[in-house]
């Protein structure tokens, strides 16, 4: 959208003004074109541009080479972009209309400076543009249009050309001859050709007064290709807007000056009706009627009047107080003009534009078809790798299904097989076996062999031929030992230099394995198993309760199964360190084995008949077991809180099978961190029968719990109610740079500080039914630092066996003397060392990746 740009131009007094003696009425001052009235009433206007041309000598005079400076230029600016453009000059006769637009030979007018104009752009434009510039020049004299370029007979005959109007390209004048034009002087011969064509006449205003409307039309047509436009620049040269009667015209000229009237009422009301439509008169907007068609001119410039056009309108004035009327009145419509808006669009060919378009989508598409290209590629390549994959999946599985073809076989021939029962396990196998124990307490990993007829290699993966049980202990030789199976007796050949021991004595020479030896290495404990006359099942693991309870000396029912096996660290009151072990639970009991100087030793028996109480730790991470006596307790850790349950299901699932109590108690079915850690939460002992319960004191060790970490922090900033633990978990912990062996120990987490704390199973919380004098108390070896502290956390990928590693390292803490960096705690710090100036690094190892999550969530919120 674009206003009707709008520039009064002031003349100077002519002659016969002068001889009048008039009065200078009309003053420019920048835009302002101001008009005094006789009585001293003025009017000032401001325009787009206010030219003052009544003194040559004066500084502010406007000539001609700046008015086209300030709208020719303009003009050309937009022809050179498609636009059509229409200046049309407008004003009471001899105001100088025809001056602004033609001037004289010797100071050109606009016509003829934007002609050259035009030209001379073109010249500058490179060859890859090409112009067509045809000219047309009409004259629109008594309602009746005549062609300025052809020649006359008599230039008041009546004919005339016909004006019609294309449904697309607006109103034209049929059969006007356009003239093609390659150079400014051909532009020049037709001005003069038209200009001599022109109707003019003697007025009482103007000896050499134009009677008629001119239309002087550049078509302009570019072509860069693929674009081309066609511009339209229409300067006109409106008659004189006087009054009939304000001349003294005689005869054919009154005639004339009525039909003059009537265009000129007709822009007047055309502008005014453009003016409303633009401006002030919104609500009525619909009912205005443009009357265009009223006057061959406005019909002619009905797209140079709100239409599709930059248009100028060059209001021509006379200072002299003579014509002030005539002068406020072309000011009043030089005023009105300024709110019509236009609608300037590029005109471009229509086909030429649509290939443009289809040009831009070839482009657009050729894109599309690059990138389909490149997925199209990628997806080959991905279906080529589904495909290659497919095939090795197909192959291995081919593969896979007749090595299980195999072993079932074997299975079946050798009976060899393991089976769930309840919570625990069944080896159902006639064959010897090897039962490997990882000795990582994390790692809850029971590894079976079994040692198939003929050799049975044992070594590692640098071993040159492959090995049968590939091992990763330190000290383990390539190729370590070979177990040989005749018939069932199994004898072992130690490689030269491999450590082995059997019944904790090296051995060097072949020897022959019998029931319960085992064989010991740093890393690894394997119990050597051996079946007995290949009689029914469960004989096979018997026989290693067999050597145990010999042991032991107890009488034991020796043909039982065993339920589950489980490998956790355990305590009892005469040796409360926790030490690792394997459990071993049968219909009748619960074994507990350790490895003590290479031989495998009884540490606890726990008939279950005698069992009474089952004692939950805080967060569930461990459990106490308890008979009626002292001896009878033993303490599990089992750091993970499934485990615990897993024992306890398995347990209880020997004592009182199926009993529904069991399936639905919370502590054996919810989440015992939630549970302990909950003030609020109040969990039921689970009483079943035979006296047996299951309980935990979930609160009371929270309390004790709280307590010692709130008189290990600045009770300045804390209150004892303030502390609240958010995690509480069993870690695998190394702390560098002051020690470099990992112990196990509890993760706590409270809303300000992080800790390690020991909780011991054995002694706490105190036995309901058992009364021991504590010991030594149930959180101990406490190291505890401020969340503030922690900088950063590493955080490790999950091992083959799903724990999770973090390293968190802590700002150093030395020489701040704040009570977080020590324990208060009964028993002294066996872990807190201040000693280093570097940062302390906690390598924490989480059994289950959920809980290293947690811990990062809330030291990350
Ligand atoms: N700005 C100007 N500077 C100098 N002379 C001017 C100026 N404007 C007009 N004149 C002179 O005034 C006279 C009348 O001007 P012109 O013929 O351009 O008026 P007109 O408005 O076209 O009149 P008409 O409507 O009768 O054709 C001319 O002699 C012209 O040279």
């Amino acid at each position: 959208m674009a206003s009707v740009r709008v520039a009064v131009r002031v003349r100077p007094l002519n002659k016969r003004e002068r001889q009048l003696s008039s009065k200078v009425i009309v003053h420019v001052k920048e835009n302002t074109t101001s008009i005094h009235k006789v009585s001293n009433h003025e009017t000032k206007t401001h325009y787009n541009f206010s030219y003052d041309s009544t003194d040559r000598r004066s500084p502010a005079f406007a000539s001609q080479e700046r008015i086209f400076h300030d709208l020719g230029s303009d003009v050309l600016k937009a022809a050179f972009e498609g636009l059509n453009t229409c200046v049309f000059a407008y004003g009471q006769t001899g105001s100088g209309k025809s001056y602004t637009m033609m001037g004289h030979a010797d100071d050109k007018g606009l016509i003829p400076r934007i002609c050259e104009g035009l030209f001379s752009e073109i010249r500058s434009k490179n060859n890859a543009v090409s112009f067509c510039t045809e000219v047309s020049y009409l004259e629109i004299y008594n309602e009746r249009v005549q062609d300025l370029l052809t020649k006359r007979t008599a230039p008041t005959d009546g004919g005339g050309l016909r004006v019609r109007e294309h449904p697309r390209d607006g109103p034209y004048v049929e059969n006007l001859s356009k003239h093609s034009i390659l150079s400014y002087s051909d532009l020049e011969d037709l001005i003069v050709l038209g200009n001599a064509n022109r109707t003019t006449a003697s007025t009482g205003m103007n000896n050499v007064s134009s009677r008629s409307h001119a239309i002087f039309t550049i078509s302009f047509t570019q072509v860069e290709l693929p674009r081309e436009t066609l511009s339209k620049i229409h300067l006109v040269d409106v008659e004189g807007s006087e009054r009939a009667n304000a001349m003294c015209t005689i005869g054919t000229r009154l005639k004339d000056g009525a039909n003059i009237n009537k265009s000129l009422v007709t822009l007047g009301n055309v502008i005014s009706a453009l003016a409303d439509l633009s401006g002030g008169a919104t609500t009525k907007k619909k009912q205005i009627f443009i009357p265009f068609r009223d006057s061959v001119l406005t019909w002619l410039l009905k797209d140079s009047l709100g239409g599709n056009s930059v248009t100028t309108m060059i209001a021509t004035v006379s200072p002299a107080d003579v014509n002030y009327i005539e002068t406020l009145s072309t000011l009043r419509y030089a005023s009105r003009a300024r709110n019509i808006v236009n609608s300037p669009t590029v005109n471009e060919d229509g086909s030429v534009k649509v290939i443009r378009e289809l040009q831009a989508e070839v482009t657009r598409l050729q894109r599309l078809l690059e990138v389909a290209n490149q997925l199209w590629h990628m997806f080959k390549m991905q279906l080529e790798e589904l495909h290659q994959n497919e095939e090795k999946v197909l192959a291995l599985t081919k593969k896979w299904t007749s090595k299980w073809g195999e072993t079932q076989s074997i299975l079946q021939e050798e009976a060899v097989a393991l089976r769930k029962e309840g919570s625990g396990v069944v080896l159902d196998c006639q064959l010897p076996h090897l039962i490997g124990i990882d000795d990582d307490l994390l790692s809850t990993g029971i590894i079976l062999y079994y040692l198939k007829e003929g050799r049975t290699m044992i070594g590692s993966d640098e071993a040159s031929c492959s090995q049968s049980i590939v091992l990763h202990w330190p000290g383990l030789l390539a190729e370590h030992c070979v177990l040989e199976n005749r018939a069932g007796t199994v004898t072992l050949f130690p490689q030269d230099g491999a450590l082995c021991l059997v019944n904790g004595c090296v051995v060097t020479e072949p020897c022959q394995l019998t029931q319960g030896k085992h064989f010991c290495e740093a890393n690894m404990l394997l119990i050597f198993l051996k079946e007995r006359g290949g009689r029914e099942e469960g004989m096979l693991l018997s026989a290693v309760i067999l050597s145990l309870t010999d042991m032991s000396k107890s009488a034991e029912n020796l043909s039982e199964k065993i339920v589950a096996l489980f490998w956790m660290n355990v305590a009892k009151c005469s040796q409360p360190k926790p030490r690792p072990a394997l459990l071993i639970l049968l219909d009748a009991g619960l074994y507990t084995l350790i490895a003590d100087s290479g031989l495998l030793v009884l540490f606890h028996h726990l008939p279950l008949l005698q069992l009474r109480e089952v004692q939950i730790s805080l967060a569930g991470h461990s459990l106490r077991l308890m008979g009626t006596t002292e001896e009878s307790i033993l303490g599990v850790y089992t750091y993970a809180q499934e485990l615990t349950k897993e024992l306890c299901w398995a347990i209880l699932g020997i004592i009182c099978p199926g009993d529904g109590r069991v399936s639905e108690h919370p502590l054996l079915q919810g989440d015992l961190m939630k549970m302990s850690l909950d003030w609020e939460n109040h969990v039921p002992d689970l009483l079943l029968d035979a006296g047996l319960k299951v309980c935990c004191q979930f609160q009371k060790s929270l309390a004790d719990l709280v307590y010692l970490l709130y008189s290990n922090m600045d009770q300045e900033t804390v209150t004892v109610g303030e502390v609240q633990l958010l995690l509480y978990t069993g870690v695998g912990v190394c702390i560098s740079p002051s020690t470099h062996t990992k112990h196990l120990a509890q993760l706590l987490l409270t809303d300000t500080h992080l800790g390690l704390v020991q909780e011991d199973a054995v002694f706490h919380p105190a036995p309901c039914s058992v009364t021991i004098a504590p010991r030594r108390a149930q959180f101990h070896d406490l190291t505890l630092r401020q969340r503030s502290d922690v900088r950063c956390i590493l955080v490790h990928d999950e091992d083959e066996r799903g724990a999770v590693r973090l390293d968190v390292i802590l700002a150093n803490v030395r020489g701040r003397g704040h009570p977080e960096s020590m324990t208060k705690a009964a028993a002294p710090p066996v872990h807190v060392s201040n000693s280093s100036q570097h940062a302390e690094v906690w390598k924490l190892t989480f059994s289950c990746s959920s809980e290293a999550a947690c811990l990062i969530n809330h030291l990350l919120s």
